[in-house]
């Protein structure tokens, strides 16, 4: 089977600054790839790369087997990409944007009729179609602008961070929109901040940290790699937190840990509450506890394990 994308050996440098370094994965069709990585990471980048917009200092891409080097106009033609900023004609309703849109790819008019009632139900837009664009919600706006990307059928859909600032219910259209999309056999690369919607829909992640593709593998490839350690929330009322995370990693036992906001620090931990008595201890001069959580290892642990970050920081 040919592999709706494949890239390898994918690097780029802004001057002396390895922005991506020898980055390189496949996705089958149906198959959906999730992209983690802290800020400044390298995603951005890579997808840049791998849609056409950035040219690789070295590597190699190919969209179902065409090779972006050789037949670029190939290769595109078989990618939707949904860009972050909204590009869409506000005084046109969201049937006469798909119509430019579609008529953008070449698509022909009487297919491309059908089409369009097609891609409005996938993003659960029908009953809004005949009203102008400028009377529709931040969210509306993503969908259609997501809709615009899935004319012409792509292999693969590579989507940076489509639920930002949307609201729930355009945010819920989306995430099924795209799964019943990755059903019917397109390929997804899928970057977010939201760990959930990567643990919904990606069937395998890729972790990219200072450059480079750390760790991939199905979530709960990834969760087993940080063996039964647990992840232990604080909230805590001090006046230097980062004091107080300071004696939090110097206790046995504790393998990683970050500030997460406001007075409240994340930890992962060999051992569980077992260790809590000693995490207690440790910051009884700094700072009062005010709040405990324990959770089982999940996602967003294995990435603060093995970025030594959060996700959204
Ligand atoms: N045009 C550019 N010129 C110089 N440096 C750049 C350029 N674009 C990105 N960088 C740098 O390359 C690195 C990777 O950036 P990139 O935008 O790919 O990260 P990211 O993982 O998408 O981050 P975020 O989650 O914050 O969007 C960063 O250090 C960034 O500052």
């Amino acid at each position: 089977m040919t592999a709706a994308l494949a890239c390898a050996g994918l690097s780029k440098a802004y001057g002396d600054l390895a922005a991506v370094q020898d980055v390189g994965f496949e996705i089958e069709p149906g198959e959906s790839y999730g992209l983690l990585g802290p800020n400044g990471a390298g995603k951005s980048t890579t997808i840049s790369m791998l849609v056409g917009l950035l040219r690789p200092d070295s590597g190699k891409v190919l969209i179902d087997g065409k090779d972006f080097a050789a037949d670029p106009i190939a290769a595109k033609s078989k990618i939707g990409y949904v860009p972050q900023e909204v590009a869409l004609y506000p005084d046109l309703t969201a049937r006469e944007n798909l119509r430019y849109f579609g008529r953008l790819y070449g698509l022909p008019r009487k297919a491309l009729a059908a089409r369009i009632g097609e891609v409005l139900d996938l993003v659960s837009l029908t009953d809004r179609a005949d009203d102008k664009v400028s009377t529709y919600s931040g969210g509306m706006k993503r969908r259609i602008n997501i809709g615009a990307a899935l004319l012409h059928r792509p292999a693969v859909l590579f989507l940076d961070e489509p639920t930002v600032g949307v609201d729930p219910q355009s945010r819920m259209a989306i995430l099924n929109g795209v799964e019943e999309l990755v059903a019917g056999g397109m390929g997804l690369v899928y970057t977010s901040h939201y760990i959930e919607e990567v643990e919904r829909l990606c069937k395998r992640v890729g972790i990219i940290d200072h450059g480079k593709l750390i760790a991939e593998g199905t979530p709960k490839e990834l969760v087993s790699l940080i063996g039964g350690d647990d992840r232990v929330e604080l909230t805590l009322d001090t006046d230097d937190i980062e004091v107080a995370l300071k004696l939090l990693l110097a206790v046995e036992g504790v393998t990683e840990g970050v500030q997460a906001g406001a007075g409240e620090v994340r930890l992962i931990v060999d051992g569980g509450r077992s260790l809590l008595p000693a995490l207690l201890a440790a910051v009884r001069d700094v700072a009062a506890v005010t709040a405990v959580r324990i959770a089982e290892p999940d996602l967003e642990a294995a990435f603060l394990f093995l970025t030594g970050s959060t996700l959204r920081d």
